[in-house]
């Protein structure tokens, strides 16, 4: 039988959806239930990773040490994994985190960008952290450049590295031939895994075409708690490879009762398929800017959509969330041409 491990990042992708807001007694029980389900691998963090709780991110109401440190204290087998974004984290947030009892890191960089992880990966390895690199916003390179990037992540310390569809812009084989060359690069030697958004909906058929491709961690959210459109919805990760005979290690049932009993209540912003989250998923756009161009709609009333497709057209990535803003007020201002087709409805 084949197996695959799920790894749940509610608490950190949700942390998007949740305008970063999430409680102590939030993580603690979401903690428990997925602990008790059987996932070994759970991530906590602000959205943006470590550090990520400043003025151009959005400030997180607890502080993530404190969510760091009640997740390992509830967690009996899982691991607890914390995201960290070069530049914005740092070695030091790190050595915090690991000193709290994080045993994993997922570092990230735009999908062009691994060589600003090796650093990192080498801290991780010497602080005997599990490490998995995540390439961000996966579509905007080819399969060849993705597994070159891998390389780099590889050689620097990393034992898992991730197609990232960030945008949740993927279609099908355009994951599973990203995944499959990342594969292809590196062989036996580590494995590859899938994070998927589900802003055009295929964030859980993608994650099974991944998995067929060779990728061996997928990720999902409870409840698709995530930015954008949310993430692949654990529960039905676990549901669906459970009928299609794949091993989890994971109890589905459990899963589901804490998709609705634990984390639906909490959840302020329940991820749909709107407007804005499709735009984000056809015209390539970074789903944890969602939040940001609402917002910025709002204040300089303009439609989120509009500049939405406008930051798709510039390939902005992230970190350069202050765009939006520039974007909303040249629109309010009617220097940005609003096209037809984004007007259309
Ligand atoms: C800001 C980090 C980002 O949310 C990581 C991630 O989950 C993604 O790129 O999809
Ligand atoms: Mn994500």
């Amino acid at each position: 039988m084949s197996s695959v491990r799920l790894v749940d990042t509610t608490l950190r992708d949700g942390s998007h959806a949740m305008a970063h807001q999430f409680t102590e007694r939030q993580v603690r029980d979401t903690v428990r239930a997925l602990d008790t389900a059987g996932v070994s691998l759970i991530e906590v963090s602000h959205g943006d990773g470590l550090g990520g709780s400043t003025f151009n991110y959005g400030f997180s109401a607890v502080d993530e040490r404190t969510l760091i440190a009640a997740a390992v204290d509830e967690a009996r087998q899982a691991r607890i994994a914390v995201l960290l974004l070069p530049g914005l984290g740092t070695v030091d947030d790190l050595r915090a985190a690991a000193d709290l009892g994080a045993g994993a890191v997922r570092i990230a960089t735009h999908c062009t960008e691994a060589d600003v992880s090796i650093q990192h990966f080498g801290a991780a390895r010497e602080l005997g952290l599990e490490t998995v690199g995540f390439l961000m916003l996966s579509h905007m390179s080819t399969p060849e450049q993705l597994a070159a990037q891998g390389r780099i992540m590889v050689d620097a310390g990393c034992q898992c590295v991730y197609v990232v569809d960030s945008a949740g812009a993927l279609i099908l084989e355009e994951a599973a031939d990203r995944v499959a060359a990342l594969v292809a690069e590196l062989g036996e030697q580590v494995q590859v895994g899938y994070h998927g958004h589900q802003n055009l909906s295929f964030g859980v058929a993608n994650s099974v075409l991944a998995h067929r491709a060779g990728a061996r961690q997928i990720d999902g959210s409870l409840v698709a708690l995530g930015a954008g459109a949310g993430n692949s919805p654990t529960e039905v990760l676990a549901a669906v490879f459970e009928r299609l005979g794949v091993d989890t290690g994971v109890d589905k049932d459990v899963l589901m009762d804490a998709a609705e009993n634990v984390v639906k209540p909490y959840i302020t912003r329940l991820p749909v398929l709107d407007r804005s989250s499709i735009v984000q998923g056809f015209a390539g756009v970074y789903s944890s800017f969602l939040l940001h161009a609402e917002r910025a709609a709002e204040r300089y009333g303009v439609p989120a959509h509009e500049i939405l497709y406008r930051v798709g057209e510039r390939r902005y990535v992230g970190g350069q969330e202050d765009m939006i803003i520039d974007i909303a007020v040249k629109l309010a201002a009617g220097r940005e041409p609003v096209s037809p087709r984004g007007s259309a409805g």
